[in-house]
């Protein structure tokens, strides 16, 4: 048992049977998250889709690096916004619901839209469901006004070895239009704590890098509260031109701090030059269609009646109403086979090859792009989308 996992447990004392046989189920685990089956307790009403949404929810870090003229310094706005983004990907469940919850698994084609509205303007969010075995998420997200795309698609390798270890497939690319400049982004791995508890929450471990075409890259370690010493959601940061990795006389700026809570980033001289703050940050709520409004494939619609029995806490419901969306996914796959075709993705496409992704990885140390693992390399196709949402026609 870690650390973490003796403070208070928090299953409610009718599931306290089925989380000790969720936990003895988890022995014979076989790494697919999509097949893990979790009490009722502990499954949560929103989808996978959703997820991608917590790329953007503070437009203005987003936008940054794009009003800087400094290329060092974009590139450390551009870490200052990834670091920003990391409570929201891996604590904001934990501290809305108490507990990290089994996210819902998005079938074939589902979608996630929506846009952030304030000072820096529209910020658009596309994300689909690119591919059901394995499980793989792609997004788009981009704000127009001042010419910055976000672009990504994410899978999860898991593992279970004292806990649930999660190892992330994929990446996100950042695009400046002023500068020309990408920032190829790597996922960091992460496993559960707490899981023993029933109180189960997420740490970040081992180490992701942000590579800038612009000649500066920035390694972010991940270090948790561990058996004896170590505090929760650690972070250490470092960015230095390419190829520096190993020399320390190189490097430019040092990040240090909690993603969770307070980070500040220092330069040789150790003078401060950027400070966060998680919890004081304002945050851009997110618009999405009413759910009367939305595309049947739209995430909220077609998983409305799932969602409604979670939270009534009706299995029989849960259990059916998955069902009715299985065998329907089921029935679309056998036709498709039959027809020799495959799902049309609406806003993504399979790439053979993004010569600025082959480029920029080649800059992480055992960096490769695994596409086997994602089914392939998804970009967002700007045709498509912008004839799939006419709306959509000021995409470069
Ligand atoms: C709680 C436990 C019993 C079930 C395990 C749930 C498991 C499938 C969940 C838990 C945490 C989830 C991560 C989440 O922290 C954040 C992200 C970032 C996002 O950009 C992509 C998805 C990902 C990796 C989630 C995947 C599903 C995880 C591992």
């Amino acid at each position: 048992m870690t650390g973490a996992e003796q403070e208070g447990a928090s299953v409610p004392a009718s599931s306290k049977g089925s989380w000790s046989s969720f936990l003895k189920s988890m022995a014979s685990f076989n790494g697919d998250l999509s097949s893990m089956t979790a009490p009722a307790f502990i499954l949560s009403t929103t989808s996978l889709t959703e997820f991608s949404a917590y790329w953007a929810e503070m437009p203005r870090l987003l936008v940054a690096p794009a009003k800087e003229a400094d290329p060092q310094k974009r590139a450390l706005l551009v870490l200052k916004w990834f670091l920003s983004t990391l409570k929201q990907q891996y604590a904001s469940r934990n501290e809305k619901l108490g507990s990290e919850k089994k996210p819902l698994n998005p079938f074939l084609g589902e979608l996630f839209m929506g846009k952030w509205e304030d000072e820096e303007g529209t910020t658009q969010l596309i994300s689909e469901q690119v591919s059901h075995h394995p499980p793989v998420t792609a997004y788009s997200i981009w704000n127009s006004k001042n010419g910055v795309r976000l672009q990504g698609y994410n899978a999860q390798k898991a593992s279970f070895r004292t806990t649930i270890n999660v190892r992330q497939v994929g990446h996100a690319i950042l695009h400046l239009d002023k500068w020309n400049e990408d920032y190829l982004i790597t996922l960091p791995a992460l496993h559960i704590e707490g899981l023993i508890g029933g109180s189960p929450y997420v740490e970040l471990n081992q180490s992701s890098y942000i590579v800038g075409s612009n000649g500066f890259t920035s390694r972010i370690d991940y270090s948790g509260k561990g058996w004896v010493s170590g505090t929760k959601n650690s972070l250490k940061a470092i960015m230095y031109p390419h190829g520096k990795e190993k020399s320390k006389d190189d490097v430019i700026y040092k990040a240090e701090g909690s993603w969770t809570d307070e980070f500040v980033i220092k330069d040789a001289k150790k003078h401060v030059v950027e400070t966060y703050n998680a919890k004081k940050e304002p945050k851009t709520a997110l618009k999405v269609a009413p759910i009367e409004e939305q595309d049947p494939l739209e995430s909220r619609r077609a998983w409305k009646k799932v969602a409604d029995a979670i939270l009534k806490g009706d299995m029989n419901t849960t259990g059916a109403e998955k069902t009715v969306i299985e065998e329907h996914q089921r029935a679309l796959r056998k036709k498709e086979q039959a027809e020799k075709k495959e799902w049309e993705r609406r806003f993504f496409t399979r790439a053979n090859s993004v010569p600025i992704l082959d480029k920029l990885i080649k800059e992480v140390p055992y960096g490769s792009i695994d596409a086997d693992q994602t089914n392939g390399v998804w970009v967002f196709d700007s045709e498509k989308a912008k004839s799939a949402q006419p709306a959509f026609s000021e995409i470069p």
